[in-house]
This record gives C-alpha cells, sequence and structure tokens, in this order.
C-alpha cells in the first residue's frame, strides 16, 4: 500500500446535545486513528444534526459538499467517525465517488496492521469476520475486487468471496484456536507469575504506556529499547519485560494495548485476552496523559478495568507527560498512590520505588526445604510466619511459610547464584 494512495475524508456528525469540546476532541482522535493506519486526511466535512441521516448518515446537502470535494482532491476513501448500518455504506458508495468506510472498520485495520502473535491475529480475524458478516449481502464484490489500501485489509480476498456458511466454519475454526492458545497463555502465565510479581500498564491510547515501559527497561533492566512511536494503538499484543530492583529481584512490567472511548464492545471482546493479562497482574499502574483529558480517561480506563475483574488489586495512577501538561491533575483519590512525571524526561525513581514497594511487599506462600539451623528458617521466623515443618530427613524439613514476596525471591536468587543452599552450612 502507498500512503499516498489514502488521501482521506472525514464525515463527521455531531449529534443533538453533543459539546463543541467533546466533538472536537472526536475529530481530533479520528485523525489520530488515520494516521495510525497510514492515511492522509485531507479534509473534514462536519454536520450538526438532531440525529444522523438513517439511510445516508449526513444530509443531501452535505453529501453533494462532500461527493464534490471527494472528487476534487481525487480521495481514496471517506471515514464516518459513527458505525454505519451496512444499508448505510452501500447508500453512500451509491452517491460518493470513493469507498466508505466507518470508525470501527478503521480501528479494526489499525488492529490487523499491528498484530504481531498469531493470538493477535486470531482475534483480529475474528473481529473481523464478525464485522464483515452482516455487511456481505450486496457488497461482496466492491470487497473482493478491493486492493491494497485501509479499509480493505481484510482477512484476505479469497475468504472475502466466502459466504456466510464458510466464514462460520472460519469462525468456529479460529475459535478452536483461541482456545489453544488461551491455554498456552495461561500455562505461560502461571509460570511467570510463579517466577516474578508483575505489573501491568494500563491505559488510554497514546497515554505513553510503550514510552514508559521503554524507559523503565532502559532504567532498570537489560533489554533493548522500543520506542513509543507516536500513533494510536502502538501496542496489540502484551509485550512482557524483565527488570530489576536494586537488590535484583526481578519483576515484569507488561505493556497492553490502550483503548479509545466508544470503543464498539464487539472490539473489546475481541481483545478480552490481551487485556485479561491485568487480571493476573500483582499491580496494576494506570498511565494518563496529564495534558490531554486526563480526568475522563482515568475514569474510561476505571471502567474497562472494572469489566474486566482486574480491580481487586493495587493501582497505582502515574499522570504522564507532565512536561506538557498545563496544571496538575488532582490525585486519583481511588488509587494507592498518585504519581506525576514524564516517560520523556526526568527520572522516574519515584514511580519504581511506589511500585517495587508494592509488589516487594506483599505476602507468598512459599513450600522450601530448609532447616532449623539455616539462616532462611531465622528469617522465616523474624519476616514470616510457619505454618507446616515436616522432617524429611535429618538434614532437610519441608517448611510452608508465608513470608515477603521480596524475602522469597532473594532466597530464590540465592540459591539460583549458588551461594547458599536449603542446607545448614558448616
Ligand atoms: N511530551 C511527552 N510526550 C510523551 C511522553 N510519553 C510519551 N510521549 C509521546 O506520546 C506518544 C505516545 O506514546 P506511546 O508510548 O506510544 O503511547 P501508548 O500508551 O503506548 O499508546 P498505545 O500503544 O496506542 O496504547 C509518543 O509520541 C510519545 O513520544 C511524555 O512524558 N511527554
Ligand atoms: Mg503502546
Amino acid at each position: 500500500m502507498q500512503a499516498d494512495e489514502n488521501r482521506v475524508i472525514l464525515a463527521m456528525c455531531q449529534v443533538g446535545q453533543e459539546a463543541d469540546d467533546r466533538f472536537a476532541y472526536r475529530e481530533q482522535e479520528l485523525n489520530g486513528l488515520c494516521e495510525a493506519a497510514g492515511a492522509t486526511v485531507i479534509a473534514v466535512v462536519m454536520q450538526k444534526r438532531a440525529q444522523v441521516d438513517g439511510r445516508t448518515f449526513l444530509g443531501a446537502g452535505k453529501i453533494e459538499e462532500l461527493s464534490n470535494l471527494a472528487e476534487v482532491n481525487e480521495a481514496d476513501l471517506v471515514v464516518a467517525d459513527r458505525e454505519l448500518s451496512p444499508a448505510q455504506v452501500r447508500n453512500l458508495e451509491r452517491l460518493l465517488p470513493c469507498r466508505v468506510i466507518d470508525r470501527t472498520q478503521l480501528i479494526l485495520d489499525i488492529f490487523a496492521k499491528r498484530a504481531q502473535t498469531r493470538e493477535g491475529r486470531v482475534q483480529v480475524e475474528m473481529a473481523q469476520l464478525n464485522y464483515l458478516m452482516p455487511r456481505l449481502t450486496g457488497r461482496g464484490v466492491e470487497l473482493s475486487r478491493l486492493g491494497g489500501g485501509i479499509g480493505t485489509r481484510g482477512p484476505g480476498e479469497t475468504q472475502l468471496e466466502m459466504d456466510r456458511r464458510r466464514i462460520r466454519t472460519r469462525m468456529s475454526y479460529l475459535r478452536r484456536e483461541l482456545t489453544e492458545i488461551e491455554k498456552q497463555r495461561s500455562t505461560a502465565r502461571k509460570r511467570r507469575r510463579r517466577d516474578v510479581p508483575v505489573v501491568a500498564l494500563v491505559g488510554y491510547t497514546n497515554a505513553g504506556k510503550t514510552t514508559l515501559q521503554s524507559k523503565w527497561v532502559r532504567d532498570k533492566g537489560r533489554e533493548t529499547v522500543v520506542t513509543g512511536q507516536n500513533r494510536l494503538f502502538d501496542t496489540l499484543d502484551p509485550t512482557a519485560r524483565q527488570v530489576q530492583t536494586k537488590l535484583g529481584n526481578p519483576y515484569i512490567v507488561i505493556d497492553t494495548v490502550g483503548f479509545v472511548e466508544d470503543l464498539p464492545h464487539h472490539l473489546i471482546e475481541a481483545f478480552k485476552a490481551t487485556l485479561e493479562e491485568t487480571r493476573y497482574a500483582d499491580l496494576i499502574v494506570i498511565v494518563v496523559d496529564a495534558g490531554h483529558e486526563p480526568m475522563s480517561h482515568l475514569e474510561t480506563t476505571r471502567q474497562v478495568l472494572r469489566d474486566l475483574n482486574a480491580l481487586d488489586k493495587p493501582v497505582i495512577t502515574f499522570f504522564n507527560k507532565m512536561d506538557v501538561a498545563e496544571g496538575q491533575p488532582a490525585p486519583d483519590v481511588h488509587a494507592l498512590e498518585t504519581l506525576y512525571g514524564s516517560a520523556m524526561g526526568e527520572s522516574l525513581d519515584a514511580l519504581y520505588a511506589a511500585v517495587e514497594r508494592q509488589i516487594m511487599l506483599d505476602e507468598v506462600r512459599v513450600t522450601l526445604h530448609t532447616h532449623p539451623d539455616d539462616v532462611i528458617w531465622d528469617q522465616l521466623l523474624r519476616n514470616g510466619r510457619i505454618e507446616s515443618a515436616d522432617p524429611v530427613s535429618p538434614e532437610e524439613w519441608l517448611v510452608t511459610a508465608v513470608t515477603s514476596r521480596r524475602d522469597a525471591h532473594i532466597w530464590q536468587q540465592q540459591r539460583q547464584d549458588g551461594s547458599t543452599n536449603d542446607k545448614p552450612n558448616s
């Protein structure tokens, strides 16, 4: 696809009581989405109406204006800012000299473009097929002749030509595939969870999660840096990076997919497994762009977490981009702590410290081989709580105890280093 093939005109409808600033924000967001899809917005057509036109989305006069604009500017595509019905798309494409897609399809295209893993691809294809199903009739011909470009990045031409029955077969295959992937994921997750605590970065798209994670890794880890791009939805599949505390205790920072307001419900479903990672995290850091509707974005983020039943764990709220924000947002009263900073600038030590305090202090149950003469036994008595202790040999006891995660990690490290062992030292 050539970038200049994607000359886009936005068609926007300000409906009923929608406030001007809200509408302006939606325009900005749709612009960002187009940019993320690799398209260039060449014009915006807006109309204020009591409600969208049932047949053609905008009124007849506006459609004519839109049609002329598209003609003169050789536009490839019109993107509507709201979900269109299959009939609306058909009617519009009859009246306009170019293709028409809606916001949902635009988001799906971006997802498709960014999907890296097998799971991501399967989920995107599922969502695309779901979206396609009711739109097949009367559109099949157009869809099958489309080449590249946004709005066409479907599951492939041959699949687009499939009839509904074949799509259903494909979907049930994908569903089985997803179950299989989910099984593998949960094994991987369990393994990871047993090893080290997990911190999930969540929040609105473009908040700076990926930038923050990269800095985190740069400051506290040894991995290669991936810089955040100025694009929405830069992260589709969760990426887990390992970092460590000053003492060398490892923990994992997970970057999750960002979300937009009014994300159609079927898209949320498609990415449920991605966001599900947050459910298994030990700590959630909500990242908020302090300069961009911070309070409403914070509320959206919380709502999604609530929907995912992921709010039963400690939350730290981080207002990012303080370097460009005008004024400081009020602290998040629901969070354990609120911190302010910039993933691009000054030191983030306060954030790291807050996070590490949280994940290292909580209690874990450990089962280990040790001995009453071992230094670990003393530490267990001092900092933890021994629940059971059974001798298995003269030099080895099997002990179950509750202790801080931090201590448990230190022992684990020590054991890996071979600097101590379970048995009493001479
Ligand atoms: N001024 C400023 N810009 C920042 C800061 N943090 C991130 N950015 C910029 O904000 C944009 C988005 O950052 P990302 O890290 O990609 O955002 P994200 O939350 O990962 O976005 P999604 O992956 O779409 O969910 C990039 O252009 C960053 O360079 C910051 O602290 N200050
Ligand atoms: Mg990202």
